[in-house]
């Protein structure tokens, strides 16, 4: 028996695969919950090329969703897509023990809150994911670039199971940043995230060049990130306008890139619009900020959405 923490990974994708190796990697015995993927993992394991190796495994135990655990984890953790319609809060219950830590690796603003209502005696820890990783076939996933994690307690703070879960990910290969403001750091990422993804989708799949060199595309980009910075003020986040410039020159600077949306998007699968996009909007109608660029965008990808029949 290991002497190190159980994980159990939920939604064992691109993110959940990688993660999930990492940790068998640093000793944890790492346990998957599966749905459509659950017959082919079940019977040849997960198969990972990444720059690190080949860090391929076959996961403790294998479940379905909704099946009765053997024993409980000590750090469960989620890397589903957040969809509306998608009840996290009850995918979750069946593995939630009486000392089970619940962490989070997944995009998004305002995600956490309905985890963190629903299981209050439960340490929520919150993580960002710097990586650039995809699923090529079922059980298979390639992993391109990077894969630094930003962690912190949820709503805030660093705590031993932050401490604990760092150091395992870093015996595993994986560089962690811990943060006593994660809530802050997701509207940093989001700073990214909230722009890029999305345009790339009303742009049949975009990538981050094509985005930035289409006439008048750098300029709506910075537009959008100031829109963003303005609400994540308002929310308590102030940051620096050199973000701007940062984001523009840093993006530059990558091989052409296809956010996961854009993959979600090119592969028929749904998107996460309202954990990227709308919470944002919300927030920003609560502190009566005008965003007229995310607002456009979104309403667009209503509309794209209802042509589509998905809303
Ligand atoms: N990929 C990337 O490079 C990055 C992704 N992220 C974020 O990480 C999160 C995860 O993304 P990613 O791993 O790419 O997504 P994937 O689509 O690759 O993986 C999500 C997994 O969740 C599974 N799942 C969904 N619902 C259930 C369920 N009810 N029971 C069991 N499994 C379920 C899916 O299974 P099924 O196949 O059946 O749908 C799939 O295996 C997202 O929030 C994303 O935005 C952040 C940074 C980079
Ligand atoms: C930041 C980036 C682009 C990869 O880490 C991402 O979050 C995404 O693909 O959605």
């Amino acid at each position: 028996m290991s002497e190190k923490p159980s994980i159990l990974i939920v939604g064992a994708g691109a993110i959940g695969s990688f993660y999930g190796a990492i940790l068998k990697k640093a000793g944890c015995s790492v346990s998957t919950v599966l749905r459509s993927e659950y017959d082919v993992v079940k019977e040849q394991g997960i198969r990972i090329s990444s720059s690190l190796g080949d860090l391929s495994y076959r996961p403790d135990h294998v479940y379905r969703d909704g099946e009765t655990p053997e024993d409980y984890p000590d750090y469960l953790i989620l890397c589903v897509k957040v969809l509306p319609g998608v009840d996290r809060v009850a995918l979750v219950k069946p593995w939630m023990g009486p000392s089970t830590r619940l962490v989070l690796i997944e995009n998004g603003l305002d995600i956490e809150r309905e985890l963190a209502d629903a299981y209050p005696d439960h340490p929520l820890i919150s993580c960002l994911a710097f990586i650039a990783a995809s699923r090529t076939e079922p059980g298979v996933v390639e992993h391109k670039a990077y894969g630094k994690l930003v962690m912190g307690r949820y709503p805030e703070g660093i705590d031993d199971h932050c401490r604990e879960l760092s150091d395992l990910f870093q015996a595993g290969g994986i560089g962690i940043d811990l943060t006593e403001q994660v809530v802050g750091e997701r509207w940093r990422k989001c700073l990214w995230n909230t722009p890029f993804n999305p345009l790339s989708v009303i742009a049949n799949g975009a990538d981050t060049r094509t985005i930035l060199d289409a006439e008048g595309g750098e300029a709506l980009i910075r537009a959008m990130i100031r829109e963003v910075m303005a609400v994540a003020e308002a929310e308590g986040y102030p940051m620096d306008e050199k973000l701007i410039d940062l984001n523009i020159e840093g993006t530059r600077k990558m091989p052409p890139y296809k956010n996961s949306m854009a993959l979600d998007y090119l592969n028929g699968r749904p998107i996460e619009r309202d954990a990227v996009l709308g919470n944002v909007v919300t927030i920003a109608e609560r502190h009566g900020i005008p965003v007229p660029h995310l607002n456009t965008v979104l309403v667009t990808l209503r509309m794209r959405a209802k042509l589509a029949g998905e809303d």
